[in-house]
């Protein structure tokens, strides 16, 4: 995709992946190298977004909720984000990481919930305005993901789903690390230690940090 395939031109990192995949244990772990970043995660990040959170995160709504809302919802929270705080502290020199980006609309309405994939992308490409980030896709296969599961206590409507959607949700970041650049696979499955040496030493060949 011609759109996909910018250069890097701001310091601007994403964690992607599976619920407990460990991308904030590993956020956790760079700390000390990311004492002036700015960090924010999806949904929410703003006052507006983490009202949409408080929506969409719910387990109990009594009634189905329409990958279409789901997906519009999680867009207008990532479209105040990056209006209200990624882009203005970029251009203001920071640098920014974000605890997910589209990418999981795609992966989890596109391949979880069959939303249409192109639709996504197009509506994606707008809420964001060209911003490509660094990503690090911390990857593990879905029965390791079910295993971890079981020590959250703060489960959304998306951790209660059954294997075969997470094998969807995971098929459908393939493919995406497929079409985007700077997109980077971490093997989610090792120790936590080697988990963040791994995010660091792609964060130094960027030149983002020195290790
Ligand atoms: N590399 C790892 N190996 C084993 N367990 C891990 C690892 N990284 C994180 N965990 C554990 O998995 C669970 C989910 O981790 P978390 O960082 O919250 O994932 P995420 O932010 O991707 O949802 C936590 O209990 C955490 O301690
Ligand atoms: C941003 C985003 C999140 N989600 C889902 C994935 C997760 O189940 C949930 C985010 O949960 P959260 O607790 O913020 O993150 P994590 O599970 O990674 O610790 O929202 C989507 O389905 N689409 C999206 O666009």
């Amino acid at each position: 995709m011609a759109t996909m395939k910018s250069e890097l031109v701001r310091p601007f990192v994403v964690v992607e992946g599976m619920s407990s995949s460990g991308k904030s244990t590993a956020v956790r772990g760079m700390d000390k190298y990311l004492v002036d970043w700015v960090k924010v995660r999806e949904p929410g990040g703003t006052e507006f977004g983490d009202l949409i959170r408080t929506v969409v995160q719910q387990t109990e709504f009594g009634h189905p909720v329409d990958p279409l809302a789901a997906f519009l919802g999680y867009s207008a929270s990532r479209a105040q984000l990056v209006s209200e705080v990624i882009l203005p502290e970029l251009v203001d020199g920071k640098s920014v990481i974000s605890d997910r980006w589209w990418y999981s609309s795609y992966a989890y309405q596109g391949g979880g919930e069959g939303l249409d994939r192109g639709f996504i992308r197009t509506v994606s490409l707008k809420v964001t305005r060209g911003l490509v980030p660094l990503t690090l896709f911390f990857d593990l296969v879905p029965e390791v993901v079910l295993e971890r599961r079981g020590a959250k206590d703060d489960l959304d409507r998306y951790d209660l789903q059954a294997i075969d959607f997470f094998a969807r949700v995971r098929q459908a970041y393939l493919e995406l690390g497929e079409q985007v650049d700077h997109w980077r696979v971490i093997d989610a499955s090792q120790s936590r230690d080697k988990v963040v040496q791994d995010c660091l030493e792609v964060l130094c060949e960027y030149g983002l940090v020195r290790i």
